[in-house]
């Protein structure tokens, strides 16, 4: 069977744009759970500075805290090299640079412009290299900005061709906004595979438009096999104004499961474990999938 690799984003890309920040014990016992239902690339938290982004302070205490699991690994945000600093020294084994493809959303998210941004990441890219760190790369607002609208699918290649061109293994594509349509995706693809093989791309969906489950449909058949999102669909961006959480990772698994594609998650635990973080946030899950799951089991037709 055909496999498809989910990488968790829910407790960092989830996690930073709740506007409850939860402490670094809860966001541990989050991505414990997530592990046991399966899921083994996580995103942990990010070393941001705790100015920009207050729900990702505690990032160290939550990676020091987490146990060393077979098969599983966790990862983080890094911006600079001292967030990469940090990281390493909290143990961290793999971390995510993440560049954009318009220059407006760079200066708002990271304070600087796009070169600027992969020039600092050429250097983050030399200290992680010696210190047996792997990088990946997410390249943000590949349909649309929030600033000033759309982007052409050249410019997202440009970005993704420099970010693998200077060791990041895989290539995260960012639709930030959630404006994509699955024409656009296949667009997008059709473009980055120009310049980095699609084995090496994946596809990171903000459900803002209720696009995100069309557009991995559109990503899968174009050969993309890795998907990030959110449990619960979790999240959004905080330099994204009105940008919702990616697609949830219930209703991810719930469409490869209907594709038959394998995927290693158990979806019933990941539904509690959306219950439970849904629970401390004080909001309902936004997943369709686990909302009608639940609603059968409430009525005791759960099959
Ligand atoms: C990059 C900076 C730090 C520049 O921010 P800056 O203010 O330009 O930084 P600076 O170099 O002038 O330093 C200012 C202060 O920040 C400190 N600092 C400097 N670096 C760090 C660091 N790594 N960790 C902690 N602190 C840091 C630095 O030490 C200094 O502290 P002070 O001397 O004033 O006490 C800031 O803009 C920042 O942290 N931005 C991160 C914003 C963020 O996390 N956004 C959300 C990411 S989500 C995303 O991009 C999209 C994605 C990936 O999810 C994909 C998608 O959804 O499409």
């Amino acid at each position: 069977m055909d496999a498809v690799r989910l990488v968790e984003v829910g407790a960092r890309d989830g996690l930073q744009n709740e506007t409850l920040t939860l402490s670094p014990q809860t966001r541990v016992r989050l991505l414990q759970r997530l592990a046991d239902a399966g899921l083994q690339t996580l995103e942990a938290g990010a070393f941001v500075s705790p100015r920009w982004v207050p729900q990702m302070a505690g990032s160290d205490e939550v990676f020091k805290a987490l146990p060393v699991r077979p098969g599983v690994t966790w990862t983080a945000l890094v911006p600079n090299l001292k967030g990469l600093e940090a990281a390493i020294a909290a143990g961290c084994r793999e971390v995510a640079v993440f560049a954009a493809a318009s220059e407006a959303f760079s200066h708002k998210n990271i304070n600087c412009s796009i070169a600027q941004s992969l020039r600092q990441y050429q250097e983050v890219m030399v200290r992680a290299r010696d210190a047996g760190v792997r990088v990946r790369g997410y390249v943000s607002c590949v349909m649309a900005c929030p600033f000033t609208g759309p982007v052409k699918p050249e410019a997202v290649a440009a970005v993704s061709a420099s970010l693998f061109g200077m060791g990041c293994y895989e290539i995260s594509l960012g639709d930030t906004l959630g404006t994509g349509t699955p024409a656009a995706t296949r667009a997008l693809i059709q473009a980055c595979r120009q310049v980095v093989p699609v084995s090496a791309l994946a596809g990171h969906f903000h459900d803002t438009y209720g696009m995100a489950i069309a557009n991995i449909h559109a990503a899968l058949e174009a050969d993309v096999r890795v998907f990030d999102s959110s449990v619960a669909g979790l999240g959004g961006c905080p330099y994204s104004p009105g940008a919702t959480g990616n697609v949830a990772s219930e209703d991810l698994v719930y469409l490869l499961d209907g594709l038959g594609l394998s995927h290693g998650v158990d979806l019933q635990a990941l539904i509690d474990t959306g219950e439970f973080i849904s629970a401390e946030l004080g909001r309902p899950t936004a997943s369709r999938v686990a909302r009608a799951l639940l609603a059968k089991r409430s009525l005791g037709t759960m099959r």
